[in-house]
């Protein structure tokens, strides 16, 4: 340990020379990226720059190459960012995502594509479906299903009518805080905004402190966090984001009922994602009313020891049969045995349809 210096100057003078280096290895891996970019389009005028599954191996790599100090997920999060940037310079990725601004759909999406996406809120989940199938945007971003509330009905409804394909996922921890308006009258709250699935995360934690204020249920909690801004007795639960855009302070921070709490989230585009070694596949099968369907449809999996991470059903709108089942697996489209199972849950049930393979989530 005798070279580390230890007086403030030379640490600093030392941090100036690595941050030098940093910054000529960063630019130096910009000018392959912009050379990757001029590569694709030699190969395909119509070429795709965002790889999915080339920046879940990368973050990957990554993670697993760091030695500390910094955590792998930290480590995760720079490069996601560098990644982004690099991206921005072969092509912006332009995606829409369940608004307004500030929701933690928006997060999961800066998460997800980093700072340099360019990311714009849309009203509702079917106009983010519209939004990337009118080509619009690149990609999408939908909650699917939270550890405490379950799965996004809207979520699932729509890929039924949708020729989109799945080509990520992105879990993020939610965290809830209540959120006050530097004008608000704190020992005076008597109605709190937030949006129905934040409210029944936050329900004990209400019921033992706020158990007499009005709960007001929202489309949105940064809808929730906008309306405080002009009413002294009312507060908002939300998450940072929201907290930040409307400049709010937090009287209790994380208060939601389960640690654990976090969100599913899907990206949805247009184009489908090669393998990348950790993949999931999502499906949507139709079966026919009859005793033993739920049976037949899984034993293929449990036959060639597939892992299935998540069983939904869902009633059919069709009326010609009673359920669909929404089904997540690991492994990809590729794969020789995925391929096996898929021939024959096509054949046993009435419709099939393959929602995508991508990688798994990684941040
Ligand atoms: O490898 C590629 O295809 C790249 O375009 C480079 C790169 C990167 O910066 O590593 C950038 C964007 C892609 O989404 C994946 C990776």
């Amino acid at each position: 340990m005798s070279d580390i210096p230890i007086n403030l100057d030379e640490l600093r003078q030392r941090i100036d020379r690595i941050d030098g280096e940093i910054l000529r290895l960063i630019s130096e891996r910009a000018e392959c990226a912009q050379q990757v970019a001029r590569v694709k389009l030699a190969e395909d005028a119509g070429a795709v720059f965002y790889r999915p599954e080339r920046e879940a191996q990368v973050l990957r790599r990554i993670m697993a190459l760091n030695q500390g100090p910094l955590d792998a997920e930290e480590v995760g999060r720079l490069f996601r960012e560098i990644m982004s940037a690099c991206l921005a310079l072969e092509q912006p990725v332009k995606v829409a995502y369940l608004g307004p601004e500030g929701t933690f759909t928006q997060q999961a999406a800066l998460k997800h594509f980093g700072e340099s996406a360019v990311s714009l809120p849309m009203a509702a989940i079917d106009e983010v479906f519209r939004e990337v199938e009118a080509g619009a945007v690149n990609y999408g971003v939908v909650p699917v299903e939270n550890s405490t509330e379950g799965v996004v009905n809207h979520t699932l409804d729509s890929f039924m009518d949708s020729s989109m394909h799945i080509c990520g996922e992105v879990v993020l921890r939610i965290h809830h805080h209540l959120l006050v308006a530097p004008t608000t009258r704190r020992d005076k709250i008597s109605r709190i905004y937030s949006h129905p699935q934040s409210f029944a995360q936050c329900r004990k934690w209400l019921d033992a402190h706020y158990p007499h204020a009005e709960r007001v249920p929202v489309s949105s909690n940064a809808e929730a966090a906008r309306l405080i801004k002009s009413e002294w007795h009312s507060a908002a639960i939300a998450g940072d984001m929201a907290a930040k855009l409307y400049e709010l302070e937090k009287i209790a921070e994380k208060i939601e009922d389960r640690p654990d709490n976090s969100t599913r989230f899907l990206i949805i585009g247009h184009p489908s994602v090669p393998m990348c070694g950790d993949d999931k596949t999502s499906l949507v099968v139709a079966m026919r009313n009859q005793p033993g369907a739920l049976h037949d449809l899984l034993e293929p999996f449990h036959r060639h020891q597939i892992d299935l991470t998540r069983l939904e059903t869902r009633p059919s709108r069709s009326g010609v049969w009673n359920y669909v089942f929404f089904i997540d697996f690991k492994g990809h489209v590729d794969q020789p045995e995925v391929a096996a199972v898929l021939d024959e849950v096509s054949l046993r049930s009435a419709e099939m349809k393959v929602l995508g393979s991508y990688p798994q989530g990684v941040l």
